[in-house]
């Protein structure tokens, strides 16, 4: 077992790491990492009330707005202030991510690993009452708890979540539709729902159109490759309501009608999470060897990471921006997979991060690529790469 580390790392782990060429001693700042939480625009006024309620300072981080440390210890989730969503708990380097999308009102965003829905209520956030937001991810039960967390932010107006598989959604957004609020495109109003289009969304869907739905997914929590989105919550002005159900199914390339800005927070192997890699603690070392440590899901997880970034560049519009960031630390996960995407796609260019001149994190090892680590950062793992979409 490794002495530096305030975790007994198993060596498998350890190995695992140098291999990678990461340094154990990342880890050893462990439990002195700072909680992160967001004040909700609008709550900053509150912030003495929130600090006597929650019983700790609130120290505000310099370098990312709205963004606050507190002591790991502290707990949010039983506060006033949380239940009532002027706080959130989200990672300073998450809200790093981000920043680097630079998302501004009127964009059409699109999320394609959304759940369980951090980074999509910062966005929401951003883009206030206008544009749109798309928020994808292949586990129906993790999008069911971003659909939760929405709702309980309110944040959910402009907003569509899909089951989709990541790596084969095509749907664009819904630009032509969505100043029409509440009125359908004929000028109907949408509350009256015909059997071709979408009233105002109601967790109460008919029996029949479940039980079709139940019938269809065969038991199974993920969306396969191949199976229709399946649109598991839509906001008033998300340019759904009053749209007919044909034109919502429409498919496409993004390249002129495509999104502003693409998120690909991918699936990864979470290494770089620090909490994370505690919870192995109970849960057992070994599965950590099967979750982590295993070639085999490795190579699988890469290959997937890969054709999530190019089906998320596909749907953007030429002139956007995608941001790739990954909770994993390895190059496998992150520098490589970029490479691998760039060799195949001339059109693709990587960006400065304007917003991290005073970020404390690392350049990758693709210059323009950052990297958190818990030492360098105080924050969780995380990579960061922004890539522009050239007209070729
Ligand atoms: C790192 S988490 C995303 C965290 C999220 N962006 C947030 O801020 O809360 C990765 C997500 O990717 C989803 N995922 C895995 N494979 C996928 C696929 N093929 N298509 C879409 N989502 C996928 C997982 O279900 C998981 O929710």
């Amino acid at each position: 077992m490794e002495e530096a580390c305030s975790l007994p790392l198993p060596d498998a782990f350890i190995d695992f790491l140098k291999e990678n060429g990461l340094d154990p001693s990342i880890y050893s700042t462990g439990d002195s990492i700072p909680r992160y939480i967001r004040i909700k625009p609008g709550s900053e006024s509150e912030l003495l009330g929130i600090e006597d309620e929650i019983k700790c300072t609130l120290e505000k981080v310099l370098w990312l707005p709205g963004f606050y440390a507190i002591p790991p210890h502290i707990q949010i989730a039983s506060s006033d202030a949380y239940r009532q969503g002027k706080i959130y708990g989200m990672d300073a380097a998450s809200g790093a991510a981000v920043v680097a999308l630079n998302a501004s009102r009127g964009d059409h965003v699109l999320d394609l690993c959304t759940a369980p829905g951090a980074k999509l209520c910062m966005l929401s956030d951003l883009l206030g009452d206008s544009g749109s937001l798309t928020g994808v991810d292949v586990a129906r039960h993790r999008l069911a708890a971003c659909r939760t967390m929405l709702q309980k932010y309110a944040l959910g107006d402009r907003c569509r979540l899909f089951v989709a598989d990541g790596t084969s959604f095509s749907l664009l957004p819904l630009r032509a539709y969505m100043d029409e609020s509440a009125m359908n495109i004929s000028g109907v109003p949408a509350s009256i729902e015909t059997a071709d289009t979408f009233a105002e969304w109601t967790p109460r869907r008919p029996w029949k159109e479940r039980k079709k739905a139940m019938k269809e997914r065969n038991g199974s929590h993920l969306a396969s490759a191949d199976a229709e989105p399946e649109l598991m919550f839509y906001g008033r002005h998300s340019g759904v309501v009053g749209l007919s159900k044909s034109k919502l199914f429409q498919t496409g390339c993004g390249d002129v009608a495509g999104y502003d800005k693409v998120l690909v927070d991918a699936e990864c192997t979470h290494d770089g999470s620090f909490r994370h890699i505690q919870k192995f603690e109970q849960w057992g070392w070994r599965t950590l060897q099967q979750r982590v440590l295993d070639a085999q899901r490795t190579d699988t997880l890469t290959d997937l990471q890969l054709h999530l970034l190019t089906n998320g560049f596909r749907l953007l519009k030429v002139g956007g921006t995608l941001v790739y960031s990954t909770c994993s630390l390895t190059v496998g996960q992150n520098e490589d997979v970029v490479e691998r995407f760039l060799s195949g796609n001339p059109s693709a260019e990587v960006q400065e991060i304007d917003a991290a001149k005073n970020w404390p994190c690392k350049s990758g090892r693709i210059p323009k690529t950052l990297r958190f680590d818990p030492l360098t950062s105080k924050t969780s793992g995380l990579f960061i790469a922004k890539l522009k979409k050239l007209a070729t």
